[in-house]
């Protein structure tokens, strides 16, 4: 957290490796520790600022320009900033948009979030694809100190592998997100730290969710009488996540419709006993290309994963739940980007078919898990 802002003061940021970059403070002053993490999206800040997947993430824009469209009311995921820190190279002077009520410098001195600004931004990422996500610290007026103790602050910060974190952003109390128009279904939603571009796109095709905690167990996602489950998006290393893994188990040993986005594919990868690994440096960005081997079609989509599962691409896995196989590559690197079910009414992605922001190629998702609830009721 931070003080007042002291315009164009020092800043620092130190990689755990021990390369330094120099800049000037941008929002809040002070000292922050997080995961160095890098994002591609030219648009979206304020949904990635927002997104609870970021928790525990210093994000570094690659994109040299943010803030030009201000802070608006409408935009925001949920209801705060997340990430840890903020890394940009350029901020916007005068931020122009009908819709703007702030800037982004006051919004994020507002919400304490400490960031830097002035840095190359392309040197910072060429350095993180090399080298991989790592620890991070940004460091601006008083928190400022010689090289060596700054390190050895940034190497105190805990690991992003082995964080359970889902519960720390997750509603605390379960919530209603009505259906727009007449209702058609019912479904629990496991908040894991989810978007709330996710119970829209949801509520738009006639569906009322039922957001629960975390910790819901199976008994409170069955209490509200769903047609299908979804497991959210989130933050952290999906093998810490056991309770959501069990939880899903049950849901897919009933054959509940279910859905899974992002964290949700990792569960389910896990609740199928496939393994999940960190990648080097992630898929964070709007732009990357994933293909659904079902269809052959390419989708341009929205990604902010750091972790994959870890399952073959081609003929289908035995699965305790029957057969299963990877439906969706990124065309990137190959990384499995979906799973579904053929013996039960099951899928998951692991990127954003709510895109908010991005393109909107993979919203046929959430039709498709209609589509799951249809079939359950012929
Ligand atoms: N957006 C997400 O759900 C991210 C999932 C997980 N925390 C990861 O980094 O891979």
């Amino acid at each position: 957290m931070g003080n007042a802002k002291t315009p164009g003061s020092t800043a620092v940021l130190v990689l755990e490796d021990g390369r330094i970059f120099r800049g000037r403070a941008y929002g809040a002053v002070g000292e922050t520790l997080g995961e160095a993490v890098f994002s591609t999206g030219m648009t979206g800040y304020q949904e990635t600022l927002t997104d609870p997947s970021y928790h525990r993430q210093v994000v570094v824009m690659t994109a040299p320009h943010i803030g030009n469209t201000g802070v608006n009311d409408e935009d925001p995921e949920s209801g705060r900033i997340w990430v840890a820190g903020y890394v940009v190279r350029d901020p916007a002077r005068v931020p122009s948009s009908w819709r703007s009520v702030r800037t982004l410098d006051e919004e994020l001195v507002a919400q304490g979030v400490v960031g830097i600004c002035g840095v190359d931004t392309r040197a910072l990422t060429r350095h993180l694809r090399e080298r991989g996500a790592m620890r991070v610290g940004i460091f601006s007026g008083e928190a400022l100190a010689d090289e060596a103790s700054l390190l050895a602050r940034v190497r105190t910060a805990p690991q992003m592998v082995g964080a359970d974190l889902a519960a720390e952003v997750a509603t605390a109390e379960p919530y209603t997100v009505p259906a727009i128009g007449a209702k058609r279904f019912t479904v629990a939603a496991v908040d894991l730290g989810i978007k709330g571009m996710t119970p829209r796109r949801m509520a738009e095709r006639g569906i009322e969710v039922h957001v629960l905690p975390a910790t819901a167990t199976v008994e409170d996602v069955y209490a509200v009488d769903p047609d299908g489950v979804f497991f959210s998006n989130g933050p952290g290393d999906p093998a810490a996540a056991d309770r959501p893994v069990s939880v899903m188990r049950s849901v897919l040993e009933r054959s509940t419709p279910l859905f899974g986005i992002c964290f949700g594919n990792q569960v389910l990868g896990r609740a199928l006993g496939f393994g999940t690994y960190k990648l080097k440096y992630g898929h964070r960005g709007i732009n990357q290309p994933v293909q659904d081997r079902l269809t052959g079609r390419v989708e341009v989509t929205a990604h902010n994963h750091g972790f994959a599962v870890d399952a073959p691409v081609g003929a289908p896995s035995d699965t305790p739940y029957g057969r299963a196989e990877v439906s969706h590559v990124c065309l990137n690197d190959g990384v499995v980007e979906g799973l579904r079910l053929l013996d039960r009414p099951a899928f998951s992605v692991q990127y954003h078919p709510e895109a908010a922001a991005g393109p909107h190629d993979a919203a046929y998702l959430f039709d498709r898990f209609v589509s799951l609830m249809e079939g359950q009721r012929a």
